[in-house]
């Protein structure tokens, strides 16, 4: 499960559990997985597979009130599961996050300019302010933000959700990190602008060698973010990775009942065939699925219930 680049982030046997009340409920059952510089991992699972919870967890970013079990390295160095991203000491420079909704991450007070150049103070060494606006006008010249001189100085309530999105982006790369965590990028967009920030952030890893791990329900943009052979994609169902390996195998020739099931629901295939798929019952409702196997080189299938 290996890929030439050094390894940013490793994760082993995770587990994370909300109290609720008296009772324990256990939503990540032990996950492991890795990703190498220049690579992008894509979790791939329906709403309320745990996809989030697991992602937030593995840098440290664990939601409040969780427990979380196992262990998380980013770049060698433990990560402690404090909620606050493993101490704070990678979050912002080496770490960088993208969220669904980016008005959720920005601050309307402020002009998006000023946002910008916090965040390059935050992760940067450069003290002068007149270098820090650079830096800022060229990072907002790099996510493809036309005029962004002018953009500099908007609102976010002054741009559209695809400029937000790209301003979050910018955000997120101001500290040049070694990983992007992109936690469903493009579902608040209409189509078009979310396969331009998929684009966006394929052309990062592209150009930087940032490592990304792409947390998505959409079978489309998996293809197109993990399109390069190193690239990987886990498939969480219920807490539990079903499927794991090279995107292309995983991608184009599912072998987990369930990784067939959501490919079936690709929303192209269904205006071919003229009806909706959905995922079937009895593969969702299983409870457990058997440990993962080597079904063939370098793909891991969970076979059989436990
Ligand atoms: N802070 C929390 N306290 C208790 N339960 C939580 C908390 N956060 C998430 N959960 C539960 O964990 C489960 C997984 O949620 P998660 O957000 O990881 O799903 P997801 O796969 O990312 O879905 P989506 O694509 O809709 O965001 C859900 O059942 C959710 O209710």
């Amino acid at each position: 499960m290996t890929d030439g680049g050094e390894e940013v982030l490793k994760v082993e046997n995770l587990k994370v559990s909300f109290n609720h009340g008296s009772t324990r409920t256990e939503i990540v059952h032990g996950i492991s997985m890795a990703v190498h510089t220049g690579q992008v991992r894509v979790i791939l699972g329906e709403s309320g597979s745990g996809k989030t919870v697991f992602v937030r967890s593995s840098v440290g970013m664990n939601p409040r009130h969780s427990l979380v079990d196992g262990s998380s390295t980013f770049c060698g160095d433990p990560i402690t599961f404090d909620g606050h991203g493993g101490g704070g000491s990678h979050f912002g420079k080496d770490i960088g996050m993208i969220f669904q909704d980016p008005t959720a991450s920005l601050d309307p007070m402020y002009t998006v300019g000023e946002q910008l150049c916090e965040a390059i103070r935050a992760a940067t060494n450069i003290t002068s302010a007149m270098e820090r606006r650079h830096r800022a006008v060229s990072l907002i010249e790099s996510v493809r933000i036309r005029e962004p001189e002018k953009a500099f100085d908007l609102y976010p309530h002054e741009m559209s959700g695809g400029m937000r999105q790209r301003i979050s982006i910018a955000i997120a790369i101001a500290g040049s990190p070694k990983l992007i965590v992109a936690d469903e990028p493009s579902s608040a967009l209409d189509a078009s602008v979310g396969v331009h920030v998929v684009h966006l952030i394929n052309d990062l890893r592209n150009t930087a060698g940032t490592a990304v791990l792409f947390i998505t329900h959409d079978i489309s943009a998996a293809r197109i973010i993990a399109a390069k052979p190193s690239d990987r994609v886990s498939v969480i169902l219920k807490g539990n990775v079903v499927e794991e390996g090279p995107a292309s195998s995983v991608l184009h020739h599912a072998m987990h009942p369930y990784t067939q099931a959501l490919l079936g629901c690709e929303p192209s295939r269904d205006v071919v065939r003229g009806c909706l798929s959905v995922v079937p019952d009895s593969i969702r409702s299983c409870e457990q699925w058997g440990s993962l196997a080597e079904i063939e080189p370098d793909h891991f299938v969970a076979l059989g219930s436990r």
